[in-house]
């Protein structure tokens, strides 16, 4: 039990009806959840108002009622708090309930369209080999040092937060790894959350079906610098064209990594295989096992805030050379007929870009390269005939597939991405709705030496079709279909 003023710490109230002097068991914002002597905060989303429920919630035995809009009818032995944003009050709530975890840890967001997992899990990666305990928010998992945890969410709600952080703290962890992702940021999820620092990776086109313009997107991603402290770091890619407008307004010491531009962290590709790169940091040559241009601007990131957090630079240059892959992230498996199947969590135009580019600078004769991708349901349509170009355009063969339909028709998915498809490269292109139809129809065409690429799920096991998980593993049927082919 902790009182409900204590637990309203620095939430801008602007009315209260009851006492804040009573005590309250947890705090929740689904009226599902709610148990006696909870406090039920109401939160206006896209699909419901949260402000709908609290009827309900009092009936349930909800101690504490935190609303934008007080309702006409209050109960007596409830307490009604006003306040100026939901989202906002939930963040703090949450924070205060748990003891304020993120003060006991250093803990970094990293936001940006593409990069996030990849960065904050090579983080987390860099600093356990430094003998450190690490906790993890990602796309992936949550890991509260060694152990695991399921997330359905890049960046979960500001209860889950604060709920590991809390856990974290238990088990001593010393520096924490968050991705930080424009909804949660514009849901106030982070809010309250004492950042040590924030990175930067790059800005390109995502959800605006949720953002609307491109600027709404890009000025969402600023807040989080715009509300770092003084005390902590603010590092940024400054080869995009985005990455100074991220400091433009933060009171954090200012950072910058680049590979075009002069910057306090500066790398240069050397080499580039498929087994590797290799790396001039600043002064010093690394060896890195994950390839790619993208990397490079990784590799780098995580250099720079092992710098800024206090790591000794030789120290990570060294642990860096030994960092493995992200699941999904580049992932490959190369046959007995030498046919290299990848799978890579490419779901925006930049990244599918990237991945092909990198597939291109690593052929070495005429071998073919055939792609198999799809666009996620009730996501932004925007970018389907982006990919549908990209794909067709970068590779010799392509396969459009479904890649969770969500609630849409998978068919209208794949029509959306065809329409982008320019008249040349309308021979490269083949529609199987079925994905898995889909991956072993490459399988089938692919000759020896080709070049699969599975695009737009890597990590995922799941495919999602009205609201229903079926498992579905790109990686392992790829796999297989390969060796049932006998290829
Ligand atoms: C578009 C979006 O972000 N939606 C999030 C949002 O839901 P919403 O606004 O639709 O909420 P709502 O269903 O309208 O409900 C409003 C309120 O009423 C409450 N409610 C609802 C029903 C009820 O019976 N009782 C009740 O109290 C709800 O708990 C909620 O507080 O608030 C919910 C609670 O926090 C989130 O779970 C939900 O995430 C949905 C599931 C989602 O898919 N989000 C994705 C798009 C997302 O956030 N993705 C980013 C990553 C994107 C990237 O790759 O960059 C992420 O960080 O994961
Ligand atoms: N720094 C980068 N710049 C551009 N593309 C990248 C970069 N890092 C990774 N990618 C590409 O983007 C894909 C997604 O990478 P990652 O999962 O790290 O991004 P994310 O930002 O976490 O995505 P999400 O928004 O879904 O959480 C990778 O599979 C790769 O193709
Ligand atoms: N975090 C992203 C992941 C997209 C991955 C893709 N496989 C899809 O399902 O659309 C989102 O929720 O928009
Ligand atoms: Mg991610």
């Amino acid at each position: 039990m902790m009182q409900l003023k204590d637990i309203l710490y620095g939430v801008r109230i602007t009315a209260v009806s009851g006492t804040t002097t009573c005590d309250i068991a947890s705090v929740q914002f689904d009226s599902r959840e709610v148990q006696k002597s909870d406090a039920f905060v109401a939160i206006k989303g896209t699909i419901t108002d949260g402000h709908k429920y609290i009827d309900a919630v009092v009936k349930a035995g909800a101690r504490a009622i935190i609303c934008e809009e007080l309702p006409a009818a209050m109960v007596d032995d409830v307490t009604y708090v006003q306040v100026e944003s939901g989202n906002q009050a939930l963040a703090l709530m949450a924070s205060n309930y748990y003891g304020t975890p993120s003060k006991n840890l250093k803990l970094v967001g990293v936001t940006g369209t593409n990069g996030k997992t990849t960065v904050s899990s090579l983080l987390y990666q860099l600093f356990k080999k430094a003998g450190y305990k690490v906790g993890l928010l990602s796309t992936i998992k949550i890991m509260v040092d060694d152990t695991e945890f399921p997330t359905k969410h890049t960046t979960p709600d500001a209860l889950v937060i604060n709920k590991h952080l809390k856990l974290m703290n238990d088990a001593g962890v010393e520096y924490c790894f968050m991705e930080v992702s424009s909804h949660g940021i514009h849901q106030k999820r982070t809010e309250g959350l004492a950042f040590a620092g924030a990175i930067f990776t790059n800005l390109s086109h995502d959800h605006l079906d949720y953002h609307k313009t491109f600027a709404e997107y890009r000025d969402t991603k600023k807040i989080l610098f715009d509300q770092l402290p003084k005390t902590a770091f603010a590092l940024t890619n400054l080869d995009d064209k985005n990455g100074l407008v991220m400091l433009q307004n933060t009171k954090a010491r200012k950072a910058t990594y680049a590979l075009k531009n002069y910057a306090d962290y500066r790398a240069q590709i050397l080499e580039n295989q498929f087994d590797g790169q290799l790396l001039k940091i600043n002064d010093n040559e690394l060896w890195s096992k994950l390839i790619g241009h993208f990397n490079a601007y990784n590799m780098l990131a995580i250099y720079a805030t092992a710098d800024l957090l206090g790591m000794d630079q030789l120290e990570t240059l060294r642990l860096i050379s030994e960092l493995e892959n992200v699941d999904g992230r580049f992932q490959y498996y190369i046959s007995k007929n030498r046919i290299t199947a990848i799978v890579d969590y490419a779901h925006t135009p930049d990244a599918l870009k990237n991945v092909l580019e990198t597939i291109n600078t690593l052929r070495t004769g005429n071998e073919n390269v055939i792609t198999v991708v799809g666009c996620g349901g009730d996501r932004d349509r925007s970018k389907r005939p982006v990919m549908g170009n990209i794909a067709t355009e970068m590779s010799n063969k392509v396969i459009f597939t479904s890649d969770n339909p969500r609630t849409e028709s998978p068919t209208e998915i794949i029509t959306e991405m065809e329409a982008g498809v320019e008249p040349q490269n309308v021979k490269k292109m083949l529609s199987i709705e079925n994905r898995e139809q889909a991956i072993k129809t490459a399988c089938q065409l692919a000759a020896d030496n080709d070049i699969i690429l599975v695009a737009g799920k890597g990590h995922e096991t799941y495919q999602e079709t009205n609201g229903v998980r079926v498992e579905f593993d790109d990686f392992k049927i790829v796999k297989e279909l390969l060796s049932s082919l006998d290829k």
